[in-house]
This record gives structure tokens, C-alpha cells and sequence, in this order.
């Protein structure tokens, strides 16, 4: 863990379906509002699922997925900037500024913040070998920009993209880029902020929230389709920076009041949070 200008990093991802209730956009404002008074900086980066699928459908694009990772051809890599630049960075940007929050809109190509090259074919099991497309691995973090940003006061707000030193521009997993600017800031704290709010043994059942898990549970989960969909990636790529130097990990909804500042304290009365084994 590291801090600048002496104050410790929370990195946040929003996933796509926090943000379309304008009462979890307040909610999340609020949140964030609890770590900036607690003398926290904040990253936001977010991705854009459900507005993706929306706008591909008026294209007349069918969403592909392949364990919850969208295989991206180049009309669909179109779409992914419209959406996530044109509809969900703004709308977030601007839901946040109504809210009182200094938040400074971006996407992972502004300043090459975001540096990636295109993910080789990936062997998905029984689902043989495919090649996403489009599709980046996130190569570096400008850590010196979002330096910058956030000694201007600013909440930098990251649009989940990538850019190739070619100038060739990716779509990348918001759960994947949130993970290595976590990395890279060697941030505090990291919040997956998502609608579901957590892992649940029955997601029907709210009882049913795993307070704690560990990457061994939560193979298993996934082995016997406890887990599925955005929720395989996004535990996967997050248990991988536990021992690279990132505090505390927690998934939790964005609207649950107080629900940052609790995981950020540890109190686990929000979310899920995630540990070694
Ligand atoms: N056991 C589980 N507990 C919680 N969520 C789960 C579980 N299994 C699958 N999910 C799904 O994972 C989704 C969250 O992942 P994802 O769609 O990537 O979220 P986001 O885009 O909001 O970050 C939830 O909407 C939920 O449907
Ligand atoms: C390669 C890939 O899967 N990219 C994601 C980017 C958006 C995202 O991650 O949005 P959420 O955080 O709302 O899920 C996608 O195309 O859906």
C-alpha cells in the first residue's frame, strides 16, 4: 500500500447496472462523499454492461459472451465507445458534480492512461479456444497522470477502454482495468461497486451473503454454478491482487448508506469481502 500527499487511495469500478436507478446514483455519490471527507482519495472507473447491450440492440448487434467476457468485432468496438465515453462517463460525470464531487471525466486512451494490447485466443474449457476480438490485456497504468488529477482535487472517472502504443483502442473488462489501477496505485482500498451487492449462496435470498470468501470457496462456487456470469472475472481478477500489495477488497452495492467507509473499516456489515485463503 502506498499514499499521496500522505492520504491513503480507495479505486472504485461502477459497474454499468449501478447507474441506471437515479437513487443509486445518489447512493454512490454519497459514498464516495463518506471517503472524501474521511480524507480519502478516490479513483472511479467504470464499465457499462447493460447500456453496451442496449445500444448494440438499436445497431442490431447481438451481444456474444463467453464466461461472462464479450467477444468484441470491430461495429461492436463502435458501440463500446459510444456507450461507455458517450452515455455512462457523462452521465456519471455529471451525477456526481450535481452531487458536490470534483469528478473529471476520462477513458482509458486520454493520456494513455490506460495502455493495452490485444488479448491472444484464450482457452475457455469445453468452450474450446476463442479469440475475443477486440478485446485488450491491460499493459501499463499512467499512474503519473492520475497523480496529477488527484493532487488537483479532482475524482478522476475512468471509462473501461485501452489504447495500443499504435493508437489502436480496445474494450476491456471494467473488473480487469479497475484491478491493475488498484495494482498500479498499490491502492488501499478496492471497491466493486455493483448492483447484486455482494456474493449470495442463493442470489434470491439477501440472507444469504457470504460476508467473507476466499479464492478456494469460490472456485468451488463457481464449479458447482453457485457463481456464473460478470460475477466468474470479476472474482477471479480481483483475488489475484490480494498478495500484490492492494489492502482491502470488497464487493458492495453502491446504494447500501455508509457501505464504503464500513468495508474501508472492516466492520462487515455491508457487501462481501474478499480473502486469502
Ligand atoms: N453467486 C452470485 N452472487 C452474486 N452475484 C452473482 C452470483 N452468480 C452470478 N452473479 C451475477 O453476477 C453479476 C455481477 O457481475 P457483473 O454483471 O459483471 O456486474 P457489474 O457489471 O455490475 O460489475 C450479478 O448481476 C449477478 O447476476
Ligand atoms: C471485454 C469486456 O467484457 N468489456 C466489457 C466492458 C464494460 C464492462 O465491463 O461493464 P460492466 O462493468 O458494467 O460489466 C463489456 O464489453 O461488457
Amino acid at each position: 500500500m502506498t499514499s499521496i500527499n500522505g492520504k491513503r487511495i480507495a479505486v472504485i469500478k461502477v459497474g454499468g447496472d449501478m447507474l441506471e436507478d437515479p437513487s443509486d446514483r445518489i447512493g454512490l455519490a454519497d459514498n464516495i462523499r463518506d471517503l472524501l471527507d474521511a480524507g480519502w482519495y478516490c479513483v472511479v472507473l467504470h464499465g457499462g454492461g447493460p447500456q453496451l447491450n442496449r445500444l448494440q440492440a438499436v445497431h442490431g448487434l447481438t451481444p456474444t459472451k463467453v464466461d461472462g467476457r464479450r467477444v468484441t468485432n470491430q461495429d461492436d468496438l463502435t458501440v463500446v465507445k459510444q456507450a461507455l465515453c458517450g452515455e455512462v462517463n457523462v452521465d456519471l460525470v455529471r451525477s456526481l458534480i450535481g452531487n458536490g464531487i470534483a469528478a473529471f471525466g476520462c477513458h482509458g486512451a486520454s493520456g494513455k492512461l490506460i495502455e493495452a494490447r490485444k488479448r491472444p485466443p484464450m482457452d475457455f474449457g469445453a468452450q474450446g479456444i476463442v479469440d475475443l476480438g477486440e478485446v485488450g490485456d491491460v499493459v501499463s497504468i499512467n499512474v503519473a497522470a492520475i497523480e496529477c488529477l488527484l493532487s488537483a482535487g479532482f475524482v478522476p472517472v475512468i471509462a473501461s477502454l485501452g489504447v495500443s502504443d499504435q493508437g489502436q483502442v480496445f474494450n476491456i473488462n471494467a473488473d480487469t482495468t479497475v484491478t491493475a489501477i488498484a495494482k498500479a496505485l498499490q491502492a488501499d482500498l478496492l471497491i466493486l461497486s455493483t448492483k447484486v451487492g455482494g456474493v449470495f449462496a442463493d442470489i434470491a435470498q439477501p440472507s444469504s451473503r457470504f460476508k467473507h470468501i476466499d479464492a478456494e470457496l469460490a472456485e468451488q462456487l463457481i464449479r458447482d454454478g453457485v457463481i456464473t456470469d460478470g460475477m466468474i472475472p470479476k472474482l477471479r481478477e480481483s483475488f489475484s491482487l490480494l498478495n500484490q500489495g492492494v489492502g482491502v477488497i470488497a464487493i458492495v452495492n453502491a446504494s447500501d448508506k455508509g457501505g464504503f467507509l464500513d468495508v474501508a473499516t472492516g466492520k462487515g456489515l455491508a457487501g462481501t469481502r474478499l480473502i486469502q485463503n
